[in-house]
């Protein structure tokens, strides 16, 4: 892969910007220099790595802004649309329950009944496969990432399968590496810091902030240097951290990377909240854990889809907050997606853990069931701002790099759908219907 870390850094004149953008004036601001950058860096993604392995490769980016406008027609790419999605979502079925029990589809699972989703089309399987075969050999031969008797788990986590589904305009399987490396890195830290394999509260932060530093470098003595060094080698998490960071950063340009860190920053903080209240024993108001749950939160996948896209939004544009509202919306939506098909997997963990259903039914006095149907309303209202608030700025903001950004995380929050309904190894639904 070319790295676009030695490229020159590019010097622009002052400017200032209002302190904020409000809708639908958004694209003021920007000035025509800014608009004009933006759309001469919806670059040619060949250009940085060359042909895809095994798919057919997707359209390079559209510079045609009507094209674009109204998102990709080809087969299987209904979920790509950026105009708001006005069809209802198919009717609620019961588990095991679907219209005349059909024979099953290519992948797995039932929706949550009443689910506000769209469906995707399965992930291209030569892809998924490709992925899949790489990243086993990244966790094993370049990071040992898991013991033997963890490869089942990891085999089930299907991450090729999830991330194909969730970058599918992504133009060769390298760039899908650097998404599928990141998850795997985010979900090890997850798993062996925080959750069930040797995770804990305790020291949790000592920890995070230790592993961050694989992500955002410590830069200090030459004494102390090597030491800080050695460390990102020490346990699983920070090998995994450092070497997919190192990838992405190859791939993506300073702005982007930079974008990531402050993610993953709102990421461990989420995390450190979350460990508080497991050690307080605490169960927070659900306006509180919605706080939470927007920082710890999936919210550094989606915000990647321009790098594993191959082009740039620019950060005067991420940055803007009409677009920090539609990232973070389309995070909760997906995050809650994960409450509620984590719910019986968290039930038969150990000690109490906290997600929205939880938490709705001890704060609000409501029996298990109905408290899960009203996460699932919850869900449902997060997606319509989301998709409503989208649509806005798709329509305010005629730039090819947003209006890609914008297509890639609405694609992202239904292959997000897609996986966690799919992921039938991981994830089962409680008996509510
Ligand atoms: C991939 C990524 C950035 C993950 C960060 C946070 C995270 C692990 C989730 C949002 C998933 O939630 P949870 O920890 O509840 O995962 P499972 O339910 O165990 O799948
Ligand atoms: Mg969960």
């Amino acid at each position: 892969m070319e790295s676009r870390q030695s490229e020159p850094a590019e010097s622009h004149p002052p400017q200032s910007h209002p302190p904020e953008s409000i809708l639908p004036e958004v694209v003021a601001p920007f000035g025509a220099r800014v608009l004009a950058e933006a759309a001469a860096r919806a670059c040619d993604v060949r250009a940085v790595f060359g042909d895809p392995v095994g798919a057919s490769s997707p359209p390079a980016p559209e510079p045609d802004l009507a094209r674009i406008l109204r998102g990709p027609s080809g087969l299987g790419t209904a979920g790509l649309r950026l105009v708001p999605r006005e069809e209802p979502a198919p009717p609620a079925e019961a588990p095991g329950e679907g219209p005349g029990e059909a024979p099953p589809a290519a992948a797995e699972g039932t929706p949550i009944p009443g689910l506000y989703h769209h469906p995707v089309p399965d992930p291209d399987p030569v892809r998924v496969e490709e992925v899949s075969r790489r990243i086993k050999s990244w966790a094993i031969d370049e990071v040992s990432l898991y013991p033997d008797d963890w490869e089942e788990e990891f085999d089930g986590f299907s991450v090729g399968r999830y991330m194909v589904a969730c970058h599918p305009d992504a133009p060769t399987v390298d760039h899908l590496m650097i998404a599928t490396r990141l998850m795997v890195a985010e979900n090890a830290v997850d798993d062996c810091y925080c959750e069930d394999h040797g995770g804990s509260p305790d020291g949790l932060g000592e920890r995070l902030l230790l592993a961050h530093t694989a992500l955002d470098p410590l830069y200090t003595t030459q004494e102390y240097q090597p030491q800080w060094a050695r460390s990102l080698h020490a346990d699983a998490p920070r090998r995994a951290y450092r070497s997919a960071m190192e990838y992405f950063v190859q791939a993506g340009s300073a702005s982007q990377a930079d974008r990531f860190r402050h993610d993953m920053a709102r990421l461990h903080m989420g995390y450190l909240a979350e460990a508080a209240w497991a050690k307080e024993d605490r169960v927070p108001e659900v306006w509180e854990y919605l706080a939470m749950r927007q920082f710890n939160n999936f919210r550094p996948c989606p915000t990647i889809t321009d790098t594993v896209g191959g082009y740039e939004l620019p950060a005067d544009l991420h940055a803007q907050p009409a677009m920090q509202r539609v990232i973070a919306l389309a995070g909760n939506a997906t995050t809650i997606v994960n409450d509620l098909y984590s719910y019986t997997k968290e039930l038969d963990s150990p000690g109490r853990h906290l997600n929205l259903p939880v938490v709705i039914a001890d704060r609000e006095g409501l029996s298990e069931r109905d408290a899960y149907l009203k996460s699932v309303e919850v869900h449902n209202d997060l997606m319509r701002e989301f998709e409503t608030a989208a649509a806005e700025l798709t329509a305010a903001l005629p730039v090819p790099s947003a209006q890609r950004f914008l297509r890639g995380v609405a694609t992202w929050v239904d292959g997000n759908h897609y996986w966690h309904r799919t992921n039938t190894y991981r994830y089962s639904l409680p008996d509510f219907w």
